[in-house]
């Protein structure tokens, strides 16, 4: 495909290197003039992003205006959104699919880019709105006629995380009796914690799987169902089901009500199709789960502006390219200063080290450039007690990406010594940013901060489902035009499948399988098995 082009070869990136030699002194005494931090400030989607902590100047941002030209990174995005076959490897085996996450939430227009699929969107999501409908009609309920209360979200990996990280970002807008919970782990404890909090009869349990194969998932559905037998209760009353269509899932006879996912919907990008859809609108209502889509929907259209001042996840993604790449930083910590996006951060880790953590260019080649950046981070004050010293004196530098919001979601506050608690927590992610950014001069080494430390700030009015849905977006659109800069395939996950083998290799010799499939005596499975204790006595 010509829009693929290795990073190597665009121009754009000689001249960045050569501008990564003097990179911007944020530690300098007029480096955070207000002019500057006035000018490095973009708005969009209800977000205002200050970039004017990072090491950049105006040469750097023609740079990268021009590696977005070169690489066609808007072009590749909209051939993405239009459903060119994104997710391949040209020349070898590979997925060979569309990417069409962005198909489930424009659904605000009458013309659509991809009409197809979201029209396949649309359906879903109105079989949802009856199923939400029945249930609040009582037409669906419990042997004894209640109300559902309750709805346990069995999944793993992009079956779990965007949903759970939405959830947990939104609990303030959960609807009067209604609450959500999730079982990823295979873990038996994971189960028993969760299922020891709750009155089973009220509750209904959403299997979540696009490729209704995943060990965990299929293995606490088994467990789930045991339990709800084992109450006396009757499964295919309190189970329903999202997987892929023509999964071995897809069998509607097993469960209560089941949703489909499509096959251009990877995992890590499913949090606005049915897979979050369906537990989310159930706690938070169906117009809640709306207004998320609006906000992702709205983040998209931002996407496809060429100017990268125009477009925020684009100048997420080349700043990011910038630390990565020429400036040689190996992580980002994501640090939101909001508890309800405790989980966010996890999310970002799926979404974005599982699409670019890979070696292999879309021709197929070994990547001679750095590709996907180690993502982490915990939400803020909290991590200022914790492992902020590493981020202010360690001899690592770790570009961070601060996210917070001017108002409370509960706007529950006190006012102490004249600032709300809200301003407290927004004082020091300021102060954070720029203590970063400017260090401090000390005559006591011990003591001193060399600054110069990259930052940005993304800030929006309060955490509702709009912003969250546009913040979702924000993240999976810069993990995507990320992945194109790079010229790799962001869209598949080869990499998770040798762990799945060789445990399925562990787990047969554990069963005791027939003869045929059992490990030869000098496997190094059967050898680790016997040194961790774990064989059959
Ligand atoms: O939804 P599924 O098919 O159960 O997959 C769960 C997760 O497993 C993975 O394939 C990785 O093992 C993820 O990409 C995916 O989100």
């Amino acid at each position: 495909m010509d829009l693929f082009k290795n990073f190597a070869d665009i121009k754009a990136v000689q001249k960045l290197e050569q501008l990564a030699r003097t990179p911007y002194n944020l530690a300098a005494s007029t480096a955070l003039s207000p002019e500057r931090l006035a000018a490095y400030r973009v708005s969009s989607c209800g977000f205002d992003f200050l970039y004017g902590t990072q090491r950049v100047d105006a040469q750097v941002m023609q740079a990268l205006q021009e590696l977005a030209d070169q690489a066609r990174l808007v072009e590749q995005f909209k051939a993405m959104k239009s459903g060119a076959v994104m997710n391949r490897i040209i020349g070898y085996d590979s997925e060979e699919r569309q990417v069409l996450h962005t198909a489930c939430r424009d659904i605000f227009t009458d013309k659509p880019l991809s009409p197809e699929e979201t029209a396949q969107a649309k359906e879903q999501l109105d079989r949802l709105k009856k199923f939400l409908a029945d249930l609040d009609k009582g037409m669906i309920c419990n042997t004894k006629g209640e109300s559902f209360t309750t709805m346990v979200q069995v999944g793993i990996g992009g079956s779990d995380l965007g949903p759970r990280a939405l959830y947990l970002a939104l609990k303030r807008y959960c609807q009067p009796g209604r609450k959500a919970c999730f079982i990823a782990n295979v873990d038996p404890d994971d189960a028993a914690a969760v299922l020891a909090e709750l009155d089973l009869s009220r509750t209904l349990i959403n299997v979540v799987s696009k490729s209704g194969t995943t060990l965990e998932t299929l293995t606490n559905e088994e467990l789930v169902r045991s339990a709800l037998t084992a109450a006396g209760l009757d499964p295919a009353r309190h189970m329903i089901a999202v997987t892929g269509a023509g999964s071995p899932m897809d069998d509607p006879e097993k469960y209560l009500a089941a949703f489909h996912m499509y096959d251009y919907i990877g995992g890590r990008y499913s949090a606005t199709s049915m897979v979050g859809g369906v537990t989310l609108a159930f706690a938070l209502g169906y117009e809640n789960f709306l207004e998320l889509l609006r906000g992702a929907n709205a983040a998209d259209q931002t996407g496809e502006q060429d100017n990268i001042t125009e477009n925020l996840p684009l100048l997420m993604a080349l700043l990011g390219i910038w630390n990565r790449n020429f400036l040689g930083h190996n992580t980002v910590a994501v640090l939101p200063y909001s508890q309800a996006l405790l989980r966010f951060p996890a999310h970002l880790q799926q979404c974005d080290m599982e699409s670019n953590g890979k070696q292999v260019s879309r021709f197929g080649e070994s990547v001679q450039w750095k590709t996907g950046t180690i993502v982490w981070g915990e939400p803020g004050t909290n991590g200022q007690h914790a492992f902020y010293q590493l981020l202010h004196q360690g001899s690592e530098i770790v570009p961070a990406e601060f996210i917070g919001f001017r108002q409370s979601q509960y706007q529950e506050d006190i006012t102490i010594k004249g600032t709300t608690s809200q301003q407290k927590l927004l004082a020091n992610m300021l102060a954070q940013s720029l203590a970063l950014a400017l260090g401090r001069v000390h005559e006591n080494p011990n003591k001193s901060f060399a600054g110069n430390r990259p930052s940005s700030l993304l800030i929006a009015d309060r955490l509702t489902p709009y912003s969250m849905g546009a913040l979702l977006a924000l993240y999976e659109n810069k993990i995507a035009l990320q992945g194109f800069c790079w010229n790799i395939n962001s869209f598949d996950q080869e990499g998770v499948q040798l762990g799945k083998v060789l445990a399925n290799r562990i787990l047969s010799e554990l069963a005791e399988e027939k003869e045929g499939e059992r490990l030869s005596p000098d496997a190094p499975e059967l050898s680790l098995i016997k040194a961790a204790g774990l064989e059959k006595k």
